[in-house]
């Protein structure tokens, strides 16, 4: 969905409380020339009403790439999974990918990455968890689902996650979280694992995770790279099947929502997250995201942010009535 352009605001410098350091790739050229690639133009602090942001530390420039990022964990959408590579939900034509039984990946690299999971994944029988998805709708619990094979095979911690801002769960939301959890559990159990390994697994750790998957998971729609690509994505929106995926990242999870924003993240061809500048941003400066179609009016705009996202949005467009 395009953010709707207006005009440039100006933020006053805010005074810096908290700094934290965080891995990521950069493509930003304003640095000494080195091996390393420069860190990108951005610090977390935290904001005076939305809790952390994400602030410029330098002036940045009209459509600036200020930096990438790859994802803590994804997953291709269920409508996808035949048509998306597992790992990095690049489209593949059938027959080109490297197809093994249940999965298809875009390349031998790809199928190396997602080695760790995959092999915890492919020992457990998922139709049922699969099924109870499938039949409700439900796109966050495959992620959870990921998560537990990656900290099953040691590629990451049960902690992953834990940095990021949880949805307030009520004892009702957790309750209907239990038979999926009893789903996922069961399917691990039954392929073997020990209660060592599932040590981690209990219903505190799945209602933990899907609380921040809830608040800071990005819907994944490839913009593509090429002609083809292009074309597979209008055909895509118009059947509403655009997005590919799912997927939690570390850096963009902190960035808030302005219904007027001056940063955009977009997706070419895979995974991998890039974040632009949509306008000239000044040293000090909030870089915020737009979370939905801002060409909708106030009333719609805040609704959808307050119901669907869970917060009653403060921007400064929003202040301004407009
Ligand atoms: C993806 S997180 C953004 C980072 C978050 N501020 C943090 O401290 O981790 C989304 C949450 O940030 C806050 N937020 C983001 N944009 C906001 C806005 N425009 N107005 C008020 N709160 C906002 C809300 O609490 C929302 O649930």
């Amino acid at each position: 969905m395009l953010p709707l352009l207006r005009t440039k605001q100006f933020f006053p410098p805010k005074k810096l409380i908290q700094t934290t350091h965080f891995f990521f790739s950069t493509n930003n050229h304003h640095g000494p020339k080195t091996n390393h690639p420069s860190p990108p133009p951005i610090q977390v602090l935290l904001t005076e009403s939305a809790g952390r942001g994400v602030f410029a530390t330098r002036k940045i420039e009209p459509g600036e790439l200020i930096h990438t990022a790859k994802p803590i964990v994804s997953h291709p959408s269920l409508a996808s999974v035949d048509k998306v590579c597992y790992f990095c939900l690049k489209s593949v034509v059938k027959g080109s990918g490297f197809e093994c039984r249940e999965a298809l990946f875009c390349s031998e690299e790809c199928r190396e990455e997602a080695k760790g999971f995959y092999e915890v994944e492919k020992k457990a029988d998922w139709s049922a968890f699969v099924a109870h998805c499938r039949i409700r709708g439900l796109k966050y619990p495959l992620l959870a689902k990921r998560l537990a094979c990656m900290v099953i095979s040691g590629v990451t911690s049960a902690g992953s996650l834990d940095i990021l801002q949880p949805e307030r769960l009520s004892a009702e939301m957790i309750s209907q979280m239990e038979e999926e959890f009893g789903l996922l559990r069961g399917a691990l159990e039954d392929s073997g694992m020990t209660d060592e390994q599932l040590a981690f697994l209990n219903i505190e750790w799945y209602a933990g995770v899907l609380a921040r998957i809830r608040i800071n998971a990005f819907r994944i729609e490839l913009a593509g790279g090429s002609y083809e690509d292009l074309l597979a994505s209008a055909i895509a929106s118009v059947e509403s099947e655009a997005a590919v995926g799912n997927a939690v990242y570390m850096l963009p999870s902190f960035y808030n929502h302005d219904c007027d924003p001056n940063t955009h993240i977009i997706w070419l061809q895979n995974v991998e997250a890039r974040l632009k500048a949509l306008r000239e941003i000044e040293a000090g400066e909030e870089l915020r995201i737009c979370y939905i179609d801002a060409s909708m009016d106030r009333d719609a705009r805040r609704n959808l942010l307050l119901n669907g996202f869970g917060f009653e949005c403060r921007c400064p467009r929003c202040m301004s009535n407009d």
